[in-house]
C-alpha cells in the first residue's frame, strides 16, 4: 500500500514518537482488549435485562460476564491513560533537552531566529502544546478506527439495518470534524505568534524599564503591551470558538445518529416499521445489545474530535520547534577536510593557530584575512579600530560562527563543528556583561560546573580578589544576587566572572572588554587582578587602548586589512 504523503510537521511529530514506539505498541494491545470488553459487556447486560423483563430470571453467568468486563475496561483504561501520559513527558522531555542544547551551541546565532523570550515560549509552552498530541490524540487515533470496526462486525449478525446506520453516519462525523479542525489549525499558529511577541514585549519591557522611566515613556510602552495583551484575548478566543463548534458539530452528528438507530428499534419493537408493519425485526435482548452498543460506537470518534484540536495545536507548535532544530551548525565540506588533513604541525604546536582566517558574510567583510598564532600560556592582548572585527574572531572561537572561511588549528588539528563540544569544555568566557541568574553568588559561581567543595570556592574567591567583599556580606557566598548583580559594583562583578572562569579549570580564557563600563581605577584593579588569576592560562583578551594589558606577551592590532603582531616578549615563568 502507497503510504499517506506526510508534512515536515507531521513527520516531525512521527519521528518523536518512534523514542516510545514500544509503549504504544502496548497502548494499541490494550485499546484491543478495550473494544473487546466493551462488546463483552454489552452482550452481559442486554441478556441480563432481556430475561429480567421477559422471563423473571436472572441469569449469574450474563451479570458476571458484564460486571467483569465492566471492571477489567476500568483497570485497562486506566493503565492505558497512565502509559499515555508517561509517553508524552518522556518524549516532551528529551525535546526540551534537545532544543536547550541546540540554542545553547547556536550561542548568539539564536538571536537570528527570534529574541530570547519568544524562544523560551518555544521551549516551554510550545514544548508542553504537544502533550495532548502523544497522550490523547496519537493512542484515540488507534481505537477511532478499532472500537468501530470491532462493534460493526459485532453488530452485523443481529441487525443489518443498525449496521447500516454506523457505517454511513461515522464518515460523516470525520468529515466534519476535518474540516473543523483544519481551520483550528491556523488559529493555534497565529496564537502561538501572538503569544511569542507578547513575551518578547514584556522581557523588553522589564530590561528597560529604568530607560523607559527616564524617558518617561512608561504609559506608551504599558499601552502596547496592553495592546498585545488583548490580540492574546482575541486569538485565544478565537481558539476556544473552534474548539467548541468542532465538539459542538461532533455532538450534534452522533446524537443524531443514535436517535436514528433508537427510533428503528423502537419502532421495530411497536411492530410499525413503514416496509415491516405486524413484524417484529429484533428481540427485545437485540434492541438492548445495539442501543447499549451505539453509544460506544461513536465515544472513540467524539473524543478523536475532541482531542483532533491537539493535533492541529501539535503541527503548529512543531513548526516552530523545527526551526530552531533546523538552524543547523554548518559542517565542513570533504574538500576542505582534505585540504587541511595535510596541514604540517609546527615544531613547537601552537595552542590556537589561525590559517588565513576570515570571513565575509552577505557581501560584507566581517573579518579580513588573519594568519596568527598563540602559544600554550600565552597571554594576547587584541585591540584595534572599532568594527575591524575582534568580537567576530571571538564568535568564531567561541563556536558560535562556522560560515567563516580559512581555518583553526588546535594544537595543529583542524577544529571541525563536531569537536566544538569538547573545544568548549577548555574555554572560560568573561564577556563585557557576564550573565547572573537568580540565586546566591554560590550558585552563580557553580553555575554549569557542578557542585564545587568550598576549598577551591575559596581558593578562587581569593585569587580572584573577592575574598574580602564576599566575606563582608551578611550571608557571605551564600547571599542572594539577581540576574542584574545588583548589590555588587561593576568591578566585584567582574572579579565574580574571574573566580568563575578559576572554579571551571579551563585552560583558554577568552575576553572581550571586561573592563568597559568600568572606570579607570576599578578597570585597572580587574586588570592586575587578571594577571595574577590568569597565570599560566592562554589568554586572548580584547580590549581598548584606554584599558592597556601591561602584561600580556603579544599584542595584536587589528585594521580592517588583518591583524600585525605588535609586540611580542617571551613567556616569563618567573
Ligand atoms: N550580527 C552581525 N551581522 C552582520 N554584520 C555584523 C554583525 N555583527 C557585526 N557585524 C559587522 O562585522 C564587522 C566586525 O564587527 P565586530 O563587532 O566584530 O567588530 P569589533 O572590532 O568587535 O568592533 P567594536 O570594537 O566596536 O566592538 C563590522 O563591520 C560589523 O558591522
Amino acid at each position: 500500500m502507497r503510504e499517506r504523503v506526510k508534512t515536515p510537521e507531521q513527520q516531525f511529530l512521527s519521528d518523536l514518537q518512534q523514542a516510545e514506539k514500544k509503549r504504544f505498541q502496548t497502548v494499541k494491545w490494550l485499546g484491543v482488549l478495550i473494544a473487546l470488553m466493551i462488546v463483552a459487556q454489552a452482550l452481559g447486560l442486554a441478556k441480563v435485562i432481556s430475561d429480567l423483563v421477559l422471563e423473571g430470571s436472572f441469569p449469574l453467568s450474563a451479570a458476571l460476564l458484564a460486571g467483569g468486563a465492566f471492571l477489567l475496561k476500568v483497570v485497562v483504561q486506566f493503565v492505558r491513560e497512565q502509559m499515555c501520559a508517561s509517553a508524552s513527558r518522556n518524549i516532551r522531555f528529551s525535546l526540551r533537552k534537545r532544543l536547550i542544547s541546540h540554542l545553547t551551541r547556536l550561542g548568539p546565532n539564536r538571536l537570528k531566529l527570534d529574541e530570547d523570550a519568544g524562544l523560551s515560549t518555544r521551549v516551554y509552552e510550545q514544548v508542553d502544546a504537544l502533550d495532548d498530541y502523544y497522550s490523547r490524540y496519537v493512542p484515540q487515533v488507534f481505537l477511532v478506527t478499532f472500537i468501530p470496526l470491532t462493534i460493526m462486525l459485532a453488530v452485523l449478525p443481529v441487525s443489518w439495518i443498525a449496521f447500516f446506520i454506523f457505517a454511513f453516519t461515522a464518515p460523516l462525523v470525520v468529515f466534519f470534524m476535518i474540516l473543523v479542525g483544519h481551520k483550528a489549525a491556523s488559529a493555534n499558529r497565529k496564537q502561538f505568534k501572538v503569544l511569542s511577541l507578547l513575551s518578547n514585549q514584556f522581557m523588553d519591557l522589564n530590561q528597560g524599564m529604568a530607560e523607559l522611566k527616564r524617558l518617561g515613556q512608561t504609559q506608551s510602552a504599558r499601552e502596547r503591551l496592553s495592546l498585545t495583551a488583548s490580540e492574546y484575548q482575541k486569538t485565544t478566543m478565537g481558539v476556544l470558538r473552534l474548539a467548541f463548534l468542532s465538539t459542538g458539530t461532533l455532538e450534534l452528528f452522533s446524537s443524531v445518529a443514535i436517535a436514528m438507530v433508537a427510533l428503528y428499534l423502537g419502532l421495530g419493537l411497536l411492530e410499525q416499521l413503514p416496509w415491516q408493519t405486524g413484524v417484529s425485526p429484533v428481540s427485545l435482548f437485540a434492541a438492548f445489545y445495539l442501543l447499549l452498543l451505539a453509544p460506544e460506537f461513536y465515544l472513540p470518534l467524539r473524543q478523536l474530535g475532541n482531542d483532533y484540536h491537539a493535533k492541529q495545536k501539535a503541527e503548529a507548535a512543531a513548526t516552530d520547534i523545527q526551526a530552531i532544530l533546523d538552524m543547523a551548525l554548518s559542517t565542513f565540506s570533504e574538500h576542505e577536510k582534505e585540504k587541511f588533513s595535510e596541514t604540517t604541525v609546527h615544531q613547537s604546536t601552537p595552542i590556537i593557530q589561525f590559517v588565513d582566517l576570515h570571513w565575509q558574510q552577505d557581501g560584507r567583510t566581517r573579518l579580513a584575512n588573519i594568519s596568527v598564532s598563540i602559544q600554550q600560556g600565552e597571554r594576547v592582548w587584541l585591540r584595534g579600530e572599532s568594527g575591524a572585527g575582534k568580537t567576530s574572531l571571538m564568535s568564531i572561537l567561541l563556536g558560535f560562527e562556522q560560515q567563516y572561511q580559512g581555518s583553526i588549528l588546535i594544537e595543529g588539528t583542524l577544529l571541525y563543528p563536531e569537536d566544538i563540544q569538547a573545544w568548549r569544555r577548555r574555554l572560560a568566557w568573561i564577556p563585557q556583561q557576564p550573565e547572573w541568574v537568580q540565586g546566591t553568588i554560590r550558585q552563580n559561581l557553580e553555575l554549569g560546573l557542578g557542585k564545587c567543595n568550598d576549598d577551591d570556592l575559596r581558593m578562587a574567591l581569593m585569587k580572584a580578589q573577592c575574598w574580602d567583599f564576599v566575606g563582608q556580606l551578611r550571608f557571605g557566598w551564600d547571599t542572594p544576587i539577581s540576574e542584574a548583580g545588583t548589590g555588587l559594583s561593576g568591578g566585584q562583578m567582574q572579579r565574580l566572572s574571574i573566580a568563575r572562569a578559576l572554579l571551571s579549570k579551563a585552560d583558554i580564557w577568552l575576553l572581550d572588554e571586561p573592563c568597559s563600563g568600568l572606570d579607570l581605577e576599578t578597570a585597572e584593579q580587574v586588570l592586575n587582578t587578571l594577571d595574577e588569576a590568569s597565570f599560566g592560562k592562554t589568554v586572548l583578551i580584547i580590549s581598548h587602548d584606554t584599558h592597556p594589558v601591561v602584561w600580556a606577551n603579544q599584542q595584536w592590532v587589528m585594521t580592517k586589512e588583518g591583524v600585525h603582531v605588535a609586540t611580542q616578549t617571551p613567556i616569563s615563568y618567573v
